[in-house]
């Protein structure tokens, strides 16, 4: 089986500080990952070193087959989709697009459309939106979206790049429960591409059914790696969050239970 994404050893160092120790992580072909892990646990910083934009002190990274300081980078990260609330920089940009401009500009890797878009892109734009169910989206401006379309159209964008790997950097944040779960239940459904899903969040219940594996991160250590029903433990959570924690399992998803907690 293809290693998607293999770390060996690695940790990152800043300013005499290491942020990410001794880190071995393998995500292998057809797995999708969630990574759980306080506020400065080092989610980022990983998921950094995964595009490329960290380069590890020490260790071996390699993904999609290529071994880091032997490959190009900005090739490699073509290959990888990536949605994070950091795309707000562009808002001002982004909400005067409509919908199939927005995602046709995932090809360029840019909001606007500054490049010439070929006959063929339209069609796959038009293709991908309507196996996602966003067809109904066409023509409507970002702006006039609800918070949850405009993330699925986000998603949507990163997705006509064709990703091997596709990181969603806490993409509920900000919904409604029922805006929530649309999107989760879009996710789950429009996953059956061959795409690797790297899904971060601070809320344990958003572990859907596509997702397989799971990785507790704290202090830039990793506290455990794996199959997620494995994985989600009172123990192992409990040690990652820093305060004892209940799991417990409805539908196969898993939600967490805090005690009362001292308020200081
Ligand atoms: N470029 C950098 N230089 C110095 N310190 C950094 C740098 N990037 C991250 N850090 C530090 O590394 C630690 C881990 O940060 P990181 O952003 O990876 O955490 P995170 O788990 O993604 O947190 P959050 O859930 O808040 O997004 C933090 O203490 C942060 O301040």
């Amino acid at each position: 089986m293809e290693k998607i994404i293999q770390f060996q050893q690695v940790t990152w160092r800043r300013n005499s500080r290491e942020i990410l120790k001794d880190i071995n992580w393998e995500v292998k072909e057809g797995e999708h990952w969630c990574i759980l892990g306080l506020n400065g646990s080092g989610k980022t910083s990983l998921l950094n070193i995964v595009t490329g934009y960290n380069y590890p002190t020490s260790g071996k990274v390699s993904v999609l087959g290529n071994v880091f300081g032997k490959t190009n980078i900005p090739e490699l990260r073509k290959r990888i989709g990536f949605v994070s609330s950091s795309l707000d920089q562009f808002s001002q940009n982004l909400h005067k697009e409509i919908t199939e401009n927005i995602v046709v500009s995932g090809k360029f890797a840019s909001i606007g459309l500054y490049e010439e878009v070929s006959e063929e892109d339209w069609v796959q734009a038009d293709q991908l939106l309507e196996s996602l169910r966003l067809s109904h989206l066409k023509g409507k401006s970002y702006r006039s979206l609800s918070q949850g379309e405009q993330q699925k159209v986000l998603i949507a964008r990163a997705l006509m790049s064709k990703p091997e790997i596709l990181i969603l950097d806490e993409p509920c944040t900000g919904l409604d429960v029922l805006a929530r779960e649309e999107v989760l239940q879009w996710i789950n459904d429009v996953n059956e591409r061959d795409c690797h899903l790297l899904y971060v969040t601070h809320h344990i219940e958003e572990i859907v059914d596509v997702i397989s594996h799971v990785l507790l991160i704290c202090d830039g250590e990793i506290v455990a790696g794996g199959p997620k029903k494995e994985v989600l433990t009172d123990e192992r959570l409990s040690e990652t969050y820093k305060i004892p924690v209940t799991v417990r399992w409805e539908d196969n998803r898993p939600w967490l239970t805090v005690p009362k907690a001292k308020v200081f």
